[in-house]
């Protein structure tokens, strides 16, 4: 591939008073050569944050939309989106959730236009966004599916072992993939949204996802029970009698490859996950603390069924260590070296 066939990708540096605009400096230190990442947020703020955490970058602003000249290490090229209000690291500041959508609403335009194949995001505050008025706000994966006008999307991390993997043979200790069923919802609201219609869309997603995606010929994909033991038949909950059972007998007539419902507590083992390509885990706390357990720090999001490549890092905004320089720029680096390997591949 010459030069000027580089893929370009667009990171949206996240919530301003977070680690994510130092992580994107860190990041750009040694600046990957196989794609033009151009970061999306206000140059003023990553040149600062550059300085406080002692990060030798220079931030090449260019004009919106511009194409970003050949990558080199140091350099971070940024289409320019400018801060609503000034920013101190590790302070939350209301004015700027208006400033972190619209560098999501650049990326997102950038994809839709063809000018970028596809986006990796840093993280952002959700909490300070709905607290700005955006009420409705839940997360990246909902605004996304939103933007994209899609009926569903799937959020899926992944270790790094397994994020690379052609085949099933990344199995090992610390290599997952979990899928959610449900997504940012508060816990009292989860059983209800576990219906046969949604779980019926986010397999059929994750199933082809991971054909497409990752090259699994035939996943084999491990579903969870929503109650404690799957239920006990029926004693300990009845979802998954009346709901998943069903809705997993009708798809596996489809052709799809899916085990369960399965206690979460003993599918997380060792016996089971051999014998997976994926998991589904009904809700965000079911699946998410196995995975960040097994790989935090080297685990990369992924959302699935948009019409373009999206990852992100596995964390927060750790206001706590915001402009300290001790941030681990790692979740980043495999977040952005796995949209670089899913656009190259066609993915
Ligand atoms: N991709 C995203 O946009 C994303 C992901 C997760 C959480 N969030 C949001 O982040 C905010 C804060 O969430 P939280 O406090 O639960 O989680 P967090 O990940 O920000 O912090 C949890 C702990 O991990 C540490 N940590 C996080 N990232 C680190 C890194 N790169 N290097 C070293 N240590 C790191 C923090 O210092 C903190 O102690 C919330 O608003 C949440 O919704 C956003
Ligand atoms: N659920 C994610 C996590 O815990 O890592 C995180 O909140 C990011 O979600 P979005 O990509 O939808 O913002």
């Amino acid at each position: 591939m010459s030069d000027t066939d580089l893929p370009v990708l667009a990171l949206t540096t996240g919530e301003p008073a977070g680690i994510g605009p130092e992580l994107a400096v860190v990041m750009a230190r040694d600046m990957p050569t196989s794609a033009r990442v151009v970061a999306v947020g206000d140059p003023a703020l990553l040149e600062d944050r550059a300085r406080a955490v002692g990060c030798d970058v220079t931030v090449l602003a260019l004009a919106p939309g511009e194409t970003p000249p050949v990558p080199r290490a140091g350099v971070l090229p940024v289409w320019p989106v400018a801060l609503r209000a000034p920013c101190r690291p590790g302070e939350l500041e209301a004015r700027n959730a208006a400033y972190v959508l619209e560098t999501l609403g650049r990326a997102v335009a950038a994809c839709q236009a063809g000018e970028a194949a596809g986006m990796v995001t840093a993280p952002l505050h959700k909490g300070v966004i709905i607290e700005a008025g955006h009420a409705d706000f839940r997360g990246h994966t909902e605004y996304l599916r939103d933007a994209c006008g899609v009926d569903e999307v799937v959020m899926m991390l992944a270790t790094d072992p397994a994020l690379h993997a052609m085949s099933s043979t990344w199995h090992g200790e610390t290599a997952l993939r979990v899928a959610l069923a449900t997504t940012h919802l508060p816990l009292r609201e989860v059983g209800d949204a576990v219906t046969g219609p949604r779980l019926t869309r986010i397999l059929r997603i994750l199933d082809a996802e991971l054909r497409h995606r990752f090259g699994v010929l035939s996943p084999r994909i491990l579903v969870c029970g929503l109650n404690p033991h799957a239920g006990e038949g029926g004693h300990l909950g009845r979802e998954e009698l009346d709901v998943i059972i069903p809705t997993l007998e009708a798809l596996r007539a489809e052709g799809l490859t899916l085990d369960g419902p399965l206690p979460a507590d003993t599918l997380f083992t060792p016996h089971h996950l051999a014998r997976a390509d994926a998991v589904l885990a009904m809700y965000h706390d079911q699946g998410l603390p196995v995975l960040k357990y097994a790989g935090f720090g080297r685990a990369a999001n992924i959302t699935l069924g948009l019409p373009w490549v999206r990852t992100s890092v596995d964390h927060g905004t750790a206001l706590d260590l915001a402009g300290c320089g001790s941030a681990d720029p790692g979740s980043l680096i495999t977040a952005v070296s796995l949209a670089i390997e899913m656009v190259q591949r066609g993915a």
